[in-house]
């Protein structure tokens, strides 16, 4: 197995307070040091990161990679291709595919799939109730036997709090999460942007914040109630920040995840009518943005998490009210924080890869990830803080063509990315083991 001897990276390591020119060696998938002036031994092929940042590999707890049965929109060789491009070594797959994840017989099957076709490790979530229906609860138990690591029907909220009380339940034998995405379903209904000046002016149907909110208190309420733990998928009013602040403060199990675009997007950009905007939740508004980061800042956000939910290009080219909702984020996510809020000033970039590494691995106590300790997994990427690039979907490895930051100028971009001590990734091309 090649060995490889990283030399004068910056290397930023959260979760084990590193941030110095340091060099790191990799040698049988693992880290075999890190240090000033490490020398080569025989068999190191060296090389040389001055520049460079080097990183633990980025950690998804929030993506859709289609398979099974939607390919047309992606599936496990794209998606995890993408993954790569993006810097992500480990992203936890969601359960609304078709057929549905809700037995453990399809976890079974999407671990071999993910054997022969994944080039970064693949987690898999679970269904909460079958087929998503929101009617009856899925095999928890036999799922989680099967090595499913979290429990959602995201896409939808468990309206039934019955359900998802029993699901917290469950989940909490096996120590795994169960994933909520908090949006009331009457109250967003059949809306289709964030309820507010815009979505009246453009005489679109809204989905208000209150929604999201309303579906977050129940979900503290029930991680109270039976001790589980909830953690809230993309969250993105201010609302929910102060409620899974003041939920922590109580010691209640709560963890949440914000995305890139939830950050960096207002419902502003819906007056071109372009459905690359269109997303659930709906993008909102500079207020919102501003709890989003304080919310990062002070701890309430555990992770940034991609979302990244692709659909075939024909699917989102029509009228807005039509389209589907999501868009690939792979690709963009750290690109775009980095140019968004590192560059210009309102956070850093230790904190915002503290938020894609050790902060996710934190949230779902995924020990063996997120750090680059000496005898840990070798998966890490190269970062070229100061690349300079414009996001074009056609040029990005996802089927997901329809992106919302098409065109925008970004600064930063992972030039490399190793998993299990192997490059899987290096510019702009994939690397198959
Ligand atoms: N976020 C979205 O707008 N869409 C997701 C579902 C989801 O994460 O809610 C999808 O699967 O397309
Ligand atoms: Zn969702």
């Amino acid at each position: 197995m090649a060995q490889w001897l990283i030399k004068n990276g910056h290397l930023i390591d959260p979760a084990n307070g590193l941030d110095d020119v340091l060099d790191i060696r990799i040698a049988n998938g693992k880290v075999a040091a890190v240090g000033k002036s490490l020398s080569a031994e025989a068999n190191d092929e060296v090389i040389d990161a001055s520049g460079l940042v080097v990183s633990p590999g980025f950690i998804d707890i929030h993506c859709h990679l289609r398979e099974p049965g939607q390919e047309a929109k992606e599936d496990l060789l794209t998606g995890t291709a993408s993954a790569a491009a993006g810097g992500f070594t480990t992203i936890l797959t969601m359960a609304n595919t078709r057929p549905v994840i809700d037995q453990a017989i399809i976890v079974a099957g999407m671990k071999h799939k993910i054997q022969t076709d994944a080039v970064v490790r693949v987690e898999i979530t679970g269904a909460v109730t079958k087929g998503l229906e929101g009617k009856e609860l899925s095999e928890i138990g036999d799922m989680a036997q099967a090595g499913a690591r979290a429990f959602s029907d995201d896409g939808y909220y468990v309206n039934d709090g019955r359900l998802m009380r029993a699901a917290l339940e469950y989940a909490s034998m096996f120590n795994l999460p169960v994933i909520s995405h908090s949006e009331d379903c009457c109250l967003v209904a059949d809306g289709v942007m964030h309820e507010g000046c815009v979505s009246a002016k453009l005489g679109l149907k809204g989905r208000p914040a209150e929604a999201e909110n309303i579906a977050v208190s129940r979900e503290i309420m029930l991680a109270e109630m039976t001790g589980g733990h909830v953690h809230i998928a993309h969250v993105s009013s201010k609302g929910a920040v102060d409620l899974i602040r003041e939920a922590k403060a109580k010691g209640i199990k709560v963890t949440a995840e914000v995305t890139p675009h939830h950050l960096c997007l207002v419902d502003k950009t819906i007056e071109s009518f372009d459905s690359a905007f269109k997303v659930n939740p709906p993008l909102r508004t500079n207020e919102h943005i501003v709890a989003l980061i304080e919310g990062l800042k002070d701890g309430t956000l555990d992770a940034i998490a991609t979302d990244h939910a692709p659909h075939a290009y024909e699917e989102k080219d029509c009228e807005f009210n039509e389209a589907p909702c999501g868009f690939a984020g792979f690709e963009t996510a750290f690109s775009v924080l980095h140019s968004c809020l590192v560059q210009t000033g309102q956070w850093n970039l230790q904190a915002l890869i503290h938020k894609m590494t050790a902060g996710p691995a934190a949230a779902f106590d995924w020990k063996d990830r997120g750090h680059l300790s000496v005898g840990g997994l070798a998966d890490l990427v190269l970062i070229d803080p100061k690349k300079e690039w414009v996001v074009d979907p056609h040029a990005m490895l996802t089927r997901g063509k329809s992106c919302p930051f098409t065109g925008m100028e970004m600064v930063g971009q992972v030039v490399r990315t190793m998993v299990d001590g192997k490059w899987v990734y290096q510019d702009g091309k994939i690397i198959r083991n």
